[in-house]
Order: C-alpha cells, then structure tokens, then sequence
C-alpha cells in the first residue's frame, strides 16, 4: 500500500522528472498558470476534427478525491532526493495542499464534452490553479494529461474508419443497416499496455460496438456508465484448425459448425490454403452444412493473409461460384444470408477503401488491430499541452511560444474559449476576449471533484456521424 500509494503521487501527478524542479524557475509572485490542450493544426493532415475522449476516465483514477498524502509526500521525498542527489522536491509545497485543501488539488479543468468533434487548431481542454499558492500545480499534472492524446487519437482514427465504411455501405446498399458492427477491435493483443486497451479499446467503442478488447468494455463499464458497450461472437484461431493437422481441416470446420450451431461464428480459414478452403470445403464438402446456416447464425470466412483486397475479391468469387448470390436493390451482388467475410488483416485506413468493385459492403466485416490501437503517436494529431495565460503580482498576461523555427508550433494565447461563430463554426476565442455564455468549454474538475459527468450513450450521441459524413457527394 505504502509503495502503491507514493507511486500514484510520483506517476499519477508527475512522473517526467523535469516537472519537478518547475517551481524553481517560474517569476517571483506568480499566483496563476493556465495552460491549454490542442490537436494542433497540420497541413495536409488526413485528420481535419478530432473526437475528444478519455479526460472523465483520467480525473476519475487520478486526480479527483484526496489524492496527497503525508506518506506519499515521504516517499516521493526519499525518491526524488535519491534521483537528484539534491533535495529538489517540494515538500512544502506539497504539505501545503495536504493542509489546506485536505489533498484534493485545488484545480480547475474547463473541458470539450467528451464525444464532441473538434476541428484541428481548437482548444480541447484548460488547466489553472484555483489557489494563488499552487501555481506550480498546473504544470505539474502536465504530464498525465497530455496522455489523452491516446484516447483521442484512437477515437479519431475509429470515427475515421467508420467515415469510409458508411460511404461503401450507403454506396453500395443505399442503407447504413449495421454500419456500428462494421469494425471490429482485433486490437488487445498489440497494444502496450493493459491501460492502452482499456482506453483505446475504450476509444474506438465510442463509434463501434463491435470488439474483442475486453478491457475496453470493462472500461465503459467503470468509468462511463455502459454495462455492455460491445459485443463478439464464437470465432475460431489458427490453434483451434491446425491443431486437427494438415489433413483434417475439413474436419476442424465441421467442429466449429457443430459447436456452435446457432448464432453467427467466425472460421479463419487461411490455415493452409484459404481459396481452396472456400472452393472445396466450404463451397463443396461441408456445402450443406453452411446452407442450412439461417441468417442470424452466419458462418463469416475470415481470410487472415495475402493482399487484403485481392483475397477478399478472390474469395467472394469464389463464394459466389459454390453458393450463387443476389442483387441488391443497388445493383451490388450480395451472399446468401448465411454467408459473410470478415477482413481482419491487414486492414487500416487506407487499405479498408479498396474492398469495392461489384461487391455490396454488407458482404463483408473488417477487424483491425495495430493500426487502431497502436500504430500512432502524439504526433498524429500533433497534441500539445502550452501556458498561454499568467497572473504576477495580480497581474494578468497573455503568454505564448512563437519559434522563429517552425510557426506551426506557435501557441495560443490568453484565456481561452470555444464558440460557434454566426456561420456554425467552431472556434477559439483567445486573449480572454471570449463571452462566458459562449463558452462551449465545460468545468469538468475543480477542486478535487469531478463536475460533470457523461456517459457513454451521450458520447455516442455526440460522436455520431453527420447528415453530410452518411451521404457524401459520390
Ligand atoms: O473472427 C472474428 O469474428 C468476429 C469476432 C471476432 C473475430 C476474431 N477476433 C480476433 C481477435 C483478436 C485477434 C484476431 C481475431
């Protein structure tokens, strides 16, 4: 306990050891820092808005309640002295917010409701010190929640898959009939962390309710009221065909089909030889025992190699050969009922957009892994944390970095609010010019509690795809 407790107060408010030393540097009689977040503006970046996502989960575990205690002002203490061979930590200042405010920061953090989209450039959430003591405090929790890029960015990259399926899904079937099970999180295994797919997992459920990352459901379940915000279905795994040997997969498949007679099940299928898997056992051998499959006890093919759009063209052909298909009222060839794909391979932004053709995108499901959860970085959608707003000798200024190196990292400056201007744009006002009635920035914490809460359905709400994403011009 002891441990655990000093390392919340060592990693949960500050862990990059710079922020440490901070308090030392700041002007004489400073009395406020106020700091902002960003997705920074980037040229020619795929990402134009942002989902915002994840604040509620990070005050909730780290910042809200009594969050400072002696004995984790004693160890951090020790540890820091250790580290800098110096005595640098402010222990003081840290017994003061014990004392005076009982270990709850006295913190204010304005906030975009989560779920909402942003456009680039704007400011997503604000950091002050409520208590002219602790300016020091702003800074210090810099670190934990600069961490939302994570969240945000996986949000963002699922709302961004979710974008291009609907556009084939309404294209190809003029409807978008079970466009939120389209993407399924095949994630779990390639992230970082036990923390990573909870919140990504997390993340992409904001726009899918299709996953097998359970700590994403676990997630939205703790932390953001969902008692089931996804769901799966019985698929098999290479162990579970190979494991019969090279020469029985047919038998391997049958089992699957026995086992799970009822209900959809997912049988990847590229064990050996996926178009011949397609052709001579599904389409030939085990042909009758697919057939009698209803429509809500699909058997979904998953191919797991080869050039993602190529397998899955070659595969339907090939579906289509043994099982025969129908048109749409679009046009587009679609299955039989009780025949689909799932795409769980190779799949990311780019590579989802080339499953087209002749083919209806009701025919096939697409799982993504790495490319959802962890193939990104802050830099993704440049996420900065910046002071832009000081008080000193109970005098307010506006501050900003503005390098001469590269402008794109200029900040913004003064206090800042979001609005929507009188042509239905977002936008931040800066310099403290904003009027409060205008101010879309929610006070999320203050003080040590968390002010708003929202729960998983409402960022659904405020995540969903608009009129104008759903019916693109084609
Ligand atoms: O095939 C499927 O059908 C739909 C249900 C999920 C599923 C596969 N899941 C999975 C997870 C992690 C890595 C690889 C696959």
């Amino acid at each position: 306990k002891f441990r655990v407790a000093a390392e919340q107060l060592i990693v949960a408010v500050d862990y990059l050891i710079s922020t440490i030393t901070h308090y030392k540097q700041y002007p004489p009689n400073i009395s406020k820092i106020y700091s902002y977040f960003e997705c920074r503006r980037k040229k020619g970046s795929q990402f134009s808005e942002v989902v915002v996502f994840g604040l509620q989960y990070l005050l909730k575990k780290y910042l809200t309640g009594p969050v400072v205690t002696e004995e984790k002002i004693q160890e951090a203490k020790l540890f820091y002295q250790m580290h800098f061979k110096q005595a640098v930590f402010d222990e003081e200042g840290w017994r003061k917010v014990l004392e005076k405010h009982d270990g709850r920061l006295p913190i204010r953090i304005k906030a975009v409701p989560e779920g909402r989209i942003i456009p680039r450039g704007n400011v997503l959430f604000t950091v002050e010190n409520t208590d002219p003591n602790f300016y020091w405090l702003t800074n210090y929790i810099e670190t934990m929640l600069v961490q939302m890029w994570y969240p945000i960015t996986v949000a963002t990259i699922s709302r961004e898959f979710k974008k291009i399926l609907a556009k084939h899904l309404k294209a190809t079937s003029g409807s978008l009939e079970g466009l939120d099970q389209k993407l399924h999180d095949f994630g779990y295994r390639g992230v970082s962390s036990q923390e990573s797919a909870a919140l990504g997992g997390a993340a992409h459920l904001v726009n899918f309710c299709s996953t097998d990352t359970v700590a994403g459901l676990l997630m939205a379940q703790r932390y953001y009221g969902c008692p089931m915000a996804g769901f799966s279905i019985p698929a098999a795994e290479h162990s579970t065909i190979i494991s019969w040997g090279r020469s029985k997969e047919k038998e391997a498949f049958e089992r699957v089909l026995d086992q799970f007679s009822s209900g959809p099940v997912s049988v990847v299928s590229d064990s050996y030889d996926i178009f011949n898997a397609c052709k001579h056992i599904w389409g030939d051998k085990l042909k009758e025992r697919v057939m009698e499959r209803s429509q809500d006890s699909c058997l979904v093919i998953r191919p797991d190699s080869g050039d993602p759009a190529e397998t899955v063209i070659e595969v339907i052909k090939i579906l289509e050969e043994c099982f025969g298909c129908s048109l749409n009222s679009f046009g587009y060839k679609v299955l039989p009922s009780y025949l689909r794909i799932i795409q769980g391979d190779g799949i990311d932004l780019s590579s989802v957009d080339e499953v087209r053709k002749c083919w209806s995108a009701e025919n096939v499901f697409f799982g993504c892994g790495s490319a959802l959860l962890q193939k990104l970085n802050r830099d993704t959608l440049s996420c900065a944390f910046k002071c832009s707003y000081v008080e000193t000798n109970g005098k307010g200024m506006d501050v900003y970095k503005q390098p001469v190196t590269d402008p794109s990292k200029r900040s913004k400056r003064g206090r800042l609010s979001l609005r929507r201007n009188s042509d239905g744009f977002l936008e931040t006002v800066e310099r403290g010019a904003g009027k409060p009635e205008e101010d879309l920035l929610v006070t999320v914490f203050e003080n040590g509690s968390l002010m708003q809460e929202y729960s998983l359905e409402e960022i659904r709400k405020n995540a969903r795809l608009r009129e104008e994403e759903l019916n693109p011009p084609t």
